[in-house]
């Protein structure tokens, strides 16, 4: 018996084994399926499709004793002010400044890997030690933007987290509707439920102006044909601005960054992975028009933008709404934030070449229809009527500056 059934029970036990084993297996390649698709790293040709946001974990008391604490302004500062994408290039330089003179900051980043989070880590890590706690959550919670709004009287919304990049909205469109429509929608919900309601100041984009010949581009000019979904996303935000101003007295300034450089940057740009690639030896590919035509870009050092995004928060009035129902009219506003001397993207490898002291290995190619326009550049006369708005640093300035910064970051000897 006790042999049939050790028998049987080997028998048994065999299939029982076979039987857990198979399950197992299957579950381990589950795991590891899922694990592969959820650190889906891009690579730099962007290739993932899925959404780029992140589900991310906050809340508690000591979590909440850290929003707090770093949205307290220092004596002599009234502004508390919520900086999202502050793990970004922009955002991160923008919340130090903030900081610096006595604001009260507190940042929110998804750290997603549209680009190598660990430099958003880095930012982080750096903004930690002045103070500025950054929340890793999405702008689309909005559960804890409720949260936030009700542990802080935010007089300032700095909305800065977006899908950026032209070429990539090729790839992956979905991440620019998750992030650039229905996220800027979650932040405004947000804003128009809150009690004071805050002014907010949102990143737009110079890729708005799209296929427009008129040149310098001007806030007044229609912006009708954009190139990209990236530019059309912008678009549309600038037009959801307008109906949360209309219907719910928002204070609302959009900011038409022109393509914007400098230390601690984006890896999917241009000048960044130009500087790589050049370092390493490898062949960069350089766009060029019709007939041969150079493309130009109105170049802006991110301390140029840091003081137009500073500016334009000074100068914002405060909403007219509460409750949802406004009082009366409110401010809204658009500003283009470039350098108004647009330089061909030769120009730019040339500049670099000389301060890396590496030729570059060039491909020219036709700029492919991939988003892309031929020349951006800026008339900025409203924001230096409106707050002063004054650009100040040159490519090769600025390209000195991000050269420094990019050997010592990698440390590279060049
Ligand atoms: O102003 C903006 O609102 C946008 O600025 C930035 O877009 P762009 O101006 O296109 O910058 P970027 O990609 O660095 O290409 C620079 C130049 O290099 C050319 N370019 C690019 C890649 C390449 O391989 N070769 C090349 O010649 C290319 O044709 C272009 O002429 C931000 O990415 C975007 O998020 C948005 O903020």
């Amino acid at each position: 018996m006790d042999k049939t059934f050790g028998h049987r029970n080997r028998h048994y036990s065999t299939s029982r084994l076979v039987f857990w084993s198979t399950i197992f297996g299957a579950l381990l390649m589950y795991i590891v399926f899922r694990s592969l698709r959820s650190s889906d790293s891009l690579d730099s040709s962007g290739s993932s499709s899925t959404p780029l946001h992140t589900t991310a974990k906050w809340g508690g008391k000591d979590w909440e004793q850290s929003v707090q604490i770093s949205a307290h302004p220092r004596s002599g500062s009234h502004n508390s002010v919520l900086v999202t994408g502050a793990a970004g290039f922009v955002g991160s330089h923008v919340s130090a400044a903030l900081k610096r003179r006595g604001d009260g900051v507190v940042g929110l980043d998804c750290f997603n890997n549209y680009y190598d989070p660990s430099l958003k880590r880095a930012r982080q890590k750096l903004l930690a030690e002045s103070g500025v706690f950054i929340i890793e959550g999405d702008i689309n919670d909005s559960e804890l933007l409720k949260k936030l709004f009700d542990l802080v009287t935010f007089t300032h919304v700095m909305h800065l987290a977006a899908q950026a990049g032209v070429r990539y909205a090729m790839k992956n469109p979905n991440s620019y509707v998750h992030s650039n429509i229905a996220g800027l929608v979650s932040i405004f919900e947000a804003c128009k439920a809150a009690n004071p309601q805050p002014a907010i100041i949102w990143a737009s984009s110079s890729s708005v102006y799209g296929l427009n010949t008129k040149v310098p581009f001007s806030e007044k000019d229609r912006t009708d044909n954009p190139a990209s979904l990236y530019a059309a996303t912008k678009k549309a935000g600038e037009e959801i601005a307008h109906t949360y101003n209309h219907i719910y007295g928002l204070s609302i300034t959009g900011l038409r960054f022109f393509t914007v450089y400098g230390p601690w940057g984006r890896p999917d740009m241009a000048y960044f992975f130009f500087t790589k690639d050049i370092l390493k030896g490898k062949p960069i590919t350089v766009y060029e028009g019709p007939a041969h035509a150079s493309v130009a870009r109105d170049f802006t050092f991110i301390d140029d933008i840091v003081k137009g995004c500073l500016g334009s928060l000074d100068s914002a009035e405060k909403s007219t709404g509460s409750g949802g129902k406004k009082t009366g009219p409110a401010q809204l506003r658009v500003f283009n934030l470039g350098n108004t001397s647009p330089v061909q993207v030769t120009r730019l490898v040339n500049i670099l070449e000389g301060l890396l002291k590496v030729k570059a290995k060039k491909n020219v190619l036709p700029l492919p229809r991939n988003g892309d326009v031929l020349y951006t550049h800026a008339n900025i006369s409203y924001a230096m009527k409106e707050f002063g708005y004054k650009p100040t640093t040159n490519l090769e300035a600025g390209l000195k500056k991000f050269v420094k910064w990019y050997l010592d970051y990698y440390s590279v000897t060049s």
